[in-house]
């Protein structure tokens, strides 16, 4: 649905150039809640800006639904912008008008009858849960309320793709949540494809299916949430994933349970093939496993998390044991080795 190949995007100004986007090439198939994660800088609200096209590619092209944006003529790229809603960190509201007519003005710019505009707009309040506000003033609203204001407004024309450029950075996390279960529904009732550029890796993994990491102007990493999640590649990857599943073994739970002259420790990534290892050191080998801490997160239906166990017997079946955990497709680390 959303194709960028090559993309470049160098800025020029006072003789100083940036770079902001290196050779980007990304593809967000239809119905995906894609994400797009990187620290300031990286480049993320650059290439938002290039699906829609409020800025050009140096060099690269974008394709909407297999079409190059680059060949349209300005009036057919108009035509193709109705058909991408954005919403914004600050909302971008007009504060001079009431909600009626922040929602109304894409379809009065787009000359929609009067009373084609008012069915809309109202179903669009309906919808938000704002109805009773058509009235009021975007200074009258709360964040919450001004963003749903804001994502009515972008749904007037009844786009297939919504750009979400951190539409949730300046909202509490309760008021974050309900607005992530908005965006949910959307795509889920109008079938809209997202693309929302994000810090918080708990975005992501809320809400999104593919996630690609942005740092210095290029893409690092990209893939499934729960692969990337599962098994980040990038050191960048690592670290955001550590905000949403913290990999630092507390103290606590170190130095709570007993070191047994001859017991190793190690720590394994909690799924199904670890399980299956465990189980099986367990049946054939005169080990005993201890579990000393664990942490798991709910990932798309799936959890993710590790553990850290301690292998407990004679040496020789612990040795067998460890070295059982530490094969390739296991891959249990030793702590204190
Ligand atoms: N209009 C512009 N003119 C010149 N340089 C720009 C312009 N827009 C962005 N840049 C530069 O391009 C790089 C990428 O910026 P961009 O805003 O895309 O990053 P970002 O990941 O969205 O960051 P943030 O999360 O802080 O918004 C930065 O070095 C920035 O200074």
């Amino acid at each position: 649905m959303i194709q960028l190949e090559n993309i470049s995007k160098i800025y020029r100004r006072n003789g100083k150039e940036t770079q902001a986007l290196k050779n980007v090439s990304l593809h967000v198939n239809k119905g995906d809640i894609f994400g797009v994660i990187g620290f300031s800088g990286a480049g993320k609200s650059t290439l938002v800006r290039m699906v829609n096209f409020l800025e050009s590619p140096t060099s690269g092209s974008v394709l909407i639904d297999g079409k190059d944006l680059n060949s349209f003529s300005p009036k057919e790229l108009r035509q193709a912008q109705k058909d991408i809603g954005m919403i914004f960190q600050h909302f971008n509201l007009l504060n001079s008008k009431t909600i009626y007519h922040n929602v109304a003005l894409p379809l009065v710019l787009a000359k929609e009858k009067k009373q084609v505009i008012k069915d809309r707009v109202m179903e669009l309040l309906r919808f938000v849960g704002l109805e009773d506000k058509a009235l009021n003033y975007p200074n009258e609203l709360s964040g919450g309320q001004k963003q749903r204001i804001g994502i009515a407004r972008a749904l007037a024309t009844n786009p297939s793709i919504l750009l979400c450029d951190e539409a949730t950075s300046a909202l509490d996390p309760q008021t974050t949540d309900s607005i992530l279960k908005l965006l949910q529904r959307i795509n889920q009732e109008y079938n809209i494809t997202i693309m929302i550029i994000t810090h918080e890796m708990s975005i992501i993994q809320k809400i999104c299916n593919r996630v690609a990491v942005m740092e210095n102007g290029e893409i690092i990493e990209e893939g499934d949430v729960l692969d990337v999640f599962g098994n980040p590649q990038q050191r960048a990857t690592r670290n955001f994933v550590r905000t949403v599943i913290p990999d630092e073994v507390p103290e606590s739970a170190l130095s709570n349970f007993s070191r047994t002259p001859g017991s190793r420790l190690f720590k394994l990534k909690f799924n199904e093939t670890a399980n299956l290892a465990i189980n099986h050191v367990i049946r054939h080998l005169d080990v005993t496993v201890n579990f000393i801490y664990a942490t798991m997160n709910e990932i798309k239906d799936n959890s993710v998390g590790y553990m850290i166990i301690q292998l407990v017997g004679n040496s020789t079946d612990v040795d067998k044991a460890a070295d059982y955990l530490q094969k390739e497709e296991i891959k249990a680390k030793e702590l204190f080795d």
